[in-house]
């Protein structure tokens, strides 16, 4: 009897183990390092919030940095303010990234670049119903024509000499509204998601350039921009974004730039975004086997998501019963009982 339970538990734990073994084998592209020091970092939206953040954080770590948003007066706040805390002088370019030869023209005099960050982003949450369409086209063109404008500018100087200097990176700011779609977020929802296609796609035409993409999934984060977008936010949309919390520009910054200098597609920025990006993984690459192996378990949601319920108790609810347990409460839902007409 002994002796069966122990080829037993010997047959459980075979299974995974050699999964793990056969991951670290498998695996491609190996783990990297990309340096920040003395390389040139060119951050979009780095005038405000996020990727403010970044560019303080890149300049401490000895970068060359640029950044790039509409506004020349907030772009020369931002450049003294990170004179200021760091010492270090940063490039500035005022250009809106809708604009394809204005943002090519930028990229031009900033001359080529080591780490693209890509992470000029504009959100007004509503429900497509009452959303008007310029609305939602403003969102797609910034957030995702922006990033293709982008890429496209920066691509064949990022590709030129690669291998005299070093391994580069995109990076793309997306949004846990990326990675799973949220009421009063279908436009911008759409516009992050757009992004994950992009990257994945991309990742697979440039990885034999040396150029490594990173796509970023931060939480609701204090910025200029939330506090505008509180203002006129669905409370439903707060509600299910208040479950995943709430982070500081410059934690993000700090997921984001970690993320970059160690080339992982998915970077993650908080606890419930390491499992949503374990539910959400795809066929998305993955250089830690052993994160591989998570995902591949994981991959099974219903996994996650009783995971998650240990800690976070009745948080992990899926979003569509969260949707609908919500909505009750504040009143919005009436019960499907009560307003069916009578027969
Ligand atoms: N804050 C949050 O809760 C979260 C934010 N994100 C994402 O992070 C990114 C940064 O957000 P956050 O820091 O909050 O935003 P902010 O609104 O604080 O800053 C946005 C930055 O983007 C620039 N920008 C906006 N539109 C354009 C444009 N058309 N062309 C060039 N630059 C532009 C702005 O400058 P200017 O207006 O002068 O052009 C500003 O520098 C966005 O992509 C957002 O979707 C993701 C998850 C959560
Ligand atoms: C496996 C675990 C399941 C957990 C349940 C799902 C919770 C989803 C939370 C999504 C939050 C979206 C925040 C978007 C922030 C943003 O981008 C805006 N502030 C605009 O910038």
């Amino acid at each position: 009897m002994g002796l069966v339970l122990l080829l037993l538990l010997l047959i459980i734990l075979i299974i995974p183990i050699s999964l793990l073994i056969f991951l670290a084998i498998i695996v491609r592209p190996k783990p990297t390092k990309i340096p920040l020091k003395n390389r040139h970092v060119f951050i979009t939206g780095g005038s405000s919030g996020i990727g403010l953040a970044l560019a303080h954080q890149a300049a401490l770590d000895g970068a060359q940095v640029s950044i790039l948003a509409r506004n020349p007066t907030k772009l020369q706040e931002a450049k003294d303010s990170i004179k200021l805390s760091t010492g270090r002088d940063v490039a500035v370019f005022s250009a809106d990234v809708r604009d394809f030869d204005a943002v090519d023209k930028a990229i031009k005099v900033a001359g080529p670049i080591d780490v693209l960050i890509c992470n000029q982003g504009v959100f007004v949450p509503q429900e497509l119903e009452q959303q008007p369409l310029d609305e939602i086209k403003f969102m797609i063109d910034v957030n995702l024509m922006g990033t293709f404008h982008l890429v496209k500018a920066a691509l064949p100087n990022m590709k030129n000499n690669r291998a005299q200097k070093g391994p580069a990176s995109i990076a793309i700011m997306s949004s846990q509204a990326g990675q799973v779609g949220i009421y009063g977020y279908t436009a911008y929802s759409a516009s992050k998601f757009g992004l994950k296609g992009m990257a994945e796609a991309l990742q697979q035409e440039v990885i034999g350039d040396d150029i490594h993409v990173s796509l970023i999934f931060p939480p609701d984060t204090e910025t200029p921009g939330f506090a505008e977008e509180n203002k006129r936010r669905p409370q439903l949309t707060s509600v299910i974004a208040a479950s995943s919390g709430a982070m500081k520009a410059e934690e993000v910054a700090k997921k984001a730039l970690k993320g970059i200098q160690t080339g992982s597609f998915i970077v993650p920025c908080n606890f419930e975004g390491e499992l949503l990006s374990i539910a959400t993984a795809g066929l998305s690459p993955q250089r830690s086997f052993l994160r591989a192996f998570v995902e591949t378990f994981g991959g099974l949601q219903g996994f996650v998501l009783v995971g998650g319920s240990f800690t976070r108790a009745s948080k992990f609810l899926p979003v569509t019963t969260m949707v609908t347990k919500e909505g009750f409460k504040l009143g919005r839902f009436q019960s499907s009982t009560a307003d069916r007409p009578e027969s």
